[in-house]
């Protein structure tokens, strides 16, 4: 067997949601008030696809009081990301496994999440009430976050992180790297913003294409699927459930009175370790 194991190595998993990639770090056991073991300097590293792992977000689990877990997100340009749906299933999903149990509890930067297994392979999350208040997007000024002030006249929602909604006749067609990278850094988004384009293709059924904050085109984005089912349902569009179509696959969502339930497929892809040289270089 070839050896992988360095000393002083750092083990991680890899695993994917509808391809949208993640580095999962586990470092529980650490006490609740301990930091985390990830710096910007080494999601940056590690999100090189060419001198380290590659991933679109990366999640670390640590201890935490009153639930199960919480859950760290970075983005592969080293910023934090406060919400990930995607890798959000994906632990949860480890974490049922390894608890023997079929829902669990999670805390991430906006609070307590919950997420349950379905039975078919797919596994639940309620990602939480969207944020519809100017100030918890976070947005530059006040404004009507059902049309924002811009061109294309976007929704603005809050999942956690924030999301810019535009309905188009097509989003095939869209430019998507172009129009996504302008509004991701458009100064109505003090912390710039993930950025969803989005058309009806039948009675409750919408196709997504997405450019996320710090990591650009992925295949799919779960917080920016929910962001979606809330947008859509507030122009009037569809109801409260509805199956969207990201380029990775499908996910359904279901805008309930306890938050923004978003259902889909995890995959756990390998487990590896991270050498000390890696880790050292990575600062
Ligand atoms: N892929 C993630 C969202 C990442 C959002 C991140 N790019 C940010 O800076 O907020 C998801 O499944 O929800």
């Amino acid at each position: 067997m070839m050896e992988t194991r360095a000393p002083d190595g750092l083990p991680f998993m890899k695993m994917h949601g509808l391809g949208n990639d993640f580095v999962v770090i586990d470092s529980r056991g650490r006490g609740a008030a301990a930091a985390g073991v990830t710096t910007p300097g080494l999601a940056r590293a590690l999100g090189d696809r060419n001198r380290g792992v590659g991933f679109d977000q990366l999640a670390e689990i640590r201890d935490a009081e009153g639930a199960d877990f919480a859950l760290d997100f970075w983005n592969s340009d080293g910023s934090r990301a406060g919400a990930c749906g995607n890798a959000t299933r994906c632990v949860a999903d480890y974490m049922m496994r390894q608890l023997g149990r079929e829902a669990v509890t999670l805390v991430t930067a906006r609070g307590g999440l919950s997420a349950v297994r379905r039975g078919d392979g797919l596994v639940s999350v309620n990602m939480g009430p969207p944020q519809l208040d100017w100030r918890e997007v976070p947005l530059a000024r006040e404004v009507d976050v059902e049309h924002l002030p811009m061109d294309g006249d976007p929704v603005a929602v809050g999942m956690g992180n924030p999301h810019a909604v535009f309905f188009v006749p097509d989003a095939e067609a869209v430019d998507v790297a172009g129009w996504g990278a302008r509004v991701e850094h458009d100064p109505l988004f003090p912390a710039r913003t993930n950025v969803e384009f989005v058309s009806l293709t039948g009675p409750d059924h919408l196709r997504m294409r997405v450019w996320e904050r710090g990591a650009g085109i992925t295949l799919a984005c779960g917080s920016g699927a929910c962001a979606t089912a809330v947008a859509a349902h507030l122009r009037g569009l569809t109801g409260r459930r509805v199956v969207i179509d990201v380029d990775g696959g499908r996910l359904e969502l279901d805008w309930r009175a306890d938050g923004v339930w978003m259902t889909g497929p995890v995959a756990h892809v390998f487990d590896a370790v991270l050498t000390a040289d890696f880790l050292a270089a990575a600062g």
